[in-house]
């Protein structure tokens, strides 16, 4: 079942295009990573979907609706900027915030929330001596503070110490278990490598590239480097006319001669050939592209439109 639909949605900003008709579906269970590098027009997808601001045109339904009020209760939001009352503490917040979604909660239950977030401790704090940190972890309490099906986080780890950011990914998971949906978007693409279960990486406003983390690899090849040592060469000039039959960056150290191939599929070959002059391979390493390598490829080549 799908949570989030997309239709050609656009917004231009005095007649600047900024999300250019995109189209995006969302499937119930995901944790949809959503990349982009600065004013790439993520928040601007999320506020439109999210009732923040209003799409110049398109469609677009949230829980199978396409009237937001509906399912405003049903929601969750942490947006790009969030707002709070100086004067009043965390635990009023997320009393507050409960209340405006439909979701009267009680202290205990207001104490388990911030405690997701690693702020029970701070329950009485007057956010106005909050950390930017803190804050940020009080936005995403609210935003889950009614026990929401569908979760919108704007970078939910960005300005968070390293420990907390890993809190959050596991709370991302956690929330993930109970049946939820979450949409985020992160600068940290480690962190979306690791929890993320698809990714759409957009530039100046559309979509260039959507997927699995598996599905996005598939475009690139991996690095396969083989090593067999020295000793196990007993005719060097050989195995070396051998080994370019398959291999490049054939390179001698000192304990092993290492050489690369540029298909999973060779390896086989490269291990029979090697088997059958009595060479023992010593190790094998396949590194796939990182997440990280993908995005910088993708978000600085392809041309706007390309797919
Ligand atoms: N209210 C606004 N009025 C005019 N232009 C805007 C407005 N909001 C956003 N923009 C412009 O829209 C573009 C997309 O901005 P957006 O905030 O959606 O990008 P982003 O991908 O979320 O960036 P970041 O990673 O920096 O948060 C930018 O060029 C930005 O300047």
């Amino acid at each position: 079942m799908s949570v989030i639909e997309a239709g050609g949605l656009t917004k231009a900003f005095g007649g600047k295009t900024v999300v250019d008709k995109v189209d995006l579906t969302v499937a119930k269970g995901e944790i949809y990573g959503f990349l982009g590098r600065n004013g790439a027009g993520k928040s601007t997808f999320i506020n439109m979907i999210t009732g923040i601001i209003l799409p110049t045109s398109g469609t677009f339904k949230l829980l199978g609706e396409s009237d937001l009020q509906k399912v405003q209760n049903r929601i969750g939001v942490l947006p790009d900027y969030s707002q709070f009352y100086d004067s009043m503490s965390a635990m009023d917040h997320i009393k507050f915030f409960g209340k405006i979604n439909g979701c009267k909660l009680s202290t205990t239950e207001a104490n388990a929330v911030l405690d997701r977030v690693g702020l029970l401790e701070h329950a009485k704090k007057k956010v106005g001596k909050f950390s930017f940190g803190m804050k940020k972890k009080l936005g995403i309490a609210q935003a889950i503070a009614h026990n929401p099906e569908l979760i919108f986080l704007d970078e939910p780890t960005s300005g968070i110490d390293a420990e907390s950011g890993l809190s959050i990914q596991q709370l991302i998971r956690d929330l993930q278990s109970e049946g939820k949906t979450i949409f985020m978007t992160s600068h940290n693409l480690n962190e979306v490598e690791k929890i993320c279960t698809r990714i759409a990486i957009m530039k100046d406003g559309t979509i260039i590239n959507e997927g699995t983390l598996e599905e996005l690899r598939a475009h690139y090849s991996s690095s396969i480097e083989v090593k067999i040592k020295h000793s196990a060469l007993k005719n060097p000039d050989s195995v070396g006319q051998m080994l370019k039959r398959f291999a490049t960056q054939i390179s001698a150290q000192e304990q092993y001669t290492s050489f690369t191939v540029d298909s999973e599929a060779k390896i086989a070959a490269v291990v029979r050939a090697l088997t059958k002059e009595n060479i023992d391979v010593y190790r094998i390493n396949v590194e796939e592209p990182s997440l990280e390598e993908i995005f910088l490829e993708e978000s600085s080549t392809k041309m706007k439109g390309a797919s």
